[in-house]
């Protein structure tokens, strides 16, 4: 573990492009805290899901996320997501939630409850990892490091199918044409869409090991703390 890192590090990208383990690993290698944005935009799914309201009844599904308690913790050696009390950890990952995470997550009404208990989880700690996609352009827009990670499409597919265990060609298809239907959804809605801040570091990790990931993000936060770079 390194001490030598505070401050935010910001870790944005498309589906798949390996957010989540980066972040977690970056988190646990500077002893910071990490926080999965998209874990809450999942619980918040949950909540909708289970409130059997449309997808498209914009007030419905607001009303169904402020009703609801989400926890997600933000140690990067615990993951801690509930819903109502609810361990949900599991089910967020499954396919009925990643469905219908894009529409919920597009509700501006939702983001603004999200936004503002992301900003409530991260702004005391002294060090910490966050994961989505708005956190470099919208949630910290003041963070140490901005990170955009990318990696090509057919590379992500192949990551998700390793990451499920799929090896059957037709399903590896699958995998990719939702990937691409999310990065779709999450690129064109007005509130937040996805896309790199004006001043993130692009890392394209297509050819990248995730070990080389994580040891190049790690290198770059403890630059831009040596340099004293606010991003
Ligand atoms: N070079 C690499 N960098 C990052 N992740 C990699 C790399 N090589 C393989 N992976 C793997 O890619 C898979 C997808 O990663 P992960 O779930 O962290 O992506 P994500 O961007 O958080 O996805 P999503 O946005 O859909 O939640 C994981 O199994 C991870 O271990
Ligand atoms: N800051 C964020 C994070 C996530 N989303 C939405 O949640 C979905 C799931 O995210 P994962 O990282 O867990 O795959 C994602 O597709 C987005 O719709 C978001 O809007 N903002």
């Amino acid at each position: 573990m390194t001490a030598e890192f505070s401050g935010q590090i910001t870790l944005d990208g498309p589906s798949g492009t390996g957010k989540s383990s980066v972040a977690r690993q970056v988190a646990q290698q500077l002893g910071a805290h990490y926080l999965d944005t998209g874990a809450m935009y999942r619980a918040a799914t949950v909540a909708v899901l289970d409130a059997g309201v449309a997808l498209d009844d914009k007030v419905a599904v607001a009303r169904a996320v402020s009703a609801a308690t989400i926890e997600v913790g933000t140690d990067a050696r615990r993951e801690k997501v509930k819903v109502d009390g609810v361990d949900v950890r599991q089910r967020i990952r499954g396919a009925e939630v990643t469905r219908a995470v894009s529409p919920v997550s597009a509700v501006p009404a939702v983001r603004r409850l999200l936004v503002a208990r992301q900003r409530e989880l991260v702004n005391g700690a002294d060090a910490v990892v966050v994961e989505g996609r708005d956190i470099g352009t919208v949630v910290l827009p003041d963070a140490t490091l901005k990170i955009y990670l990318t990696a090509s499409p057919e590379v992500r597919a192949q990551r998700r199918a390793g990451q499920l265990g799929v090896t059957d060609p037709d399903k590896i298809a699958a995998l990719a044409a939702d990937l691409r239907r999310r990065d779709d959804y999450d690129s064109r809605r007005a509130d937040s869409p996805l896309r790199p801040a004006e001043d993130a570091v692009v890392v394209d990790s297509t050819d990248l090991a995730q070990e080389e990931t994580v040891a190049k993000v790690v290198a770059l936060a403890l630059d831009a703390v040596r340099t004293g770079q606010a991003s």
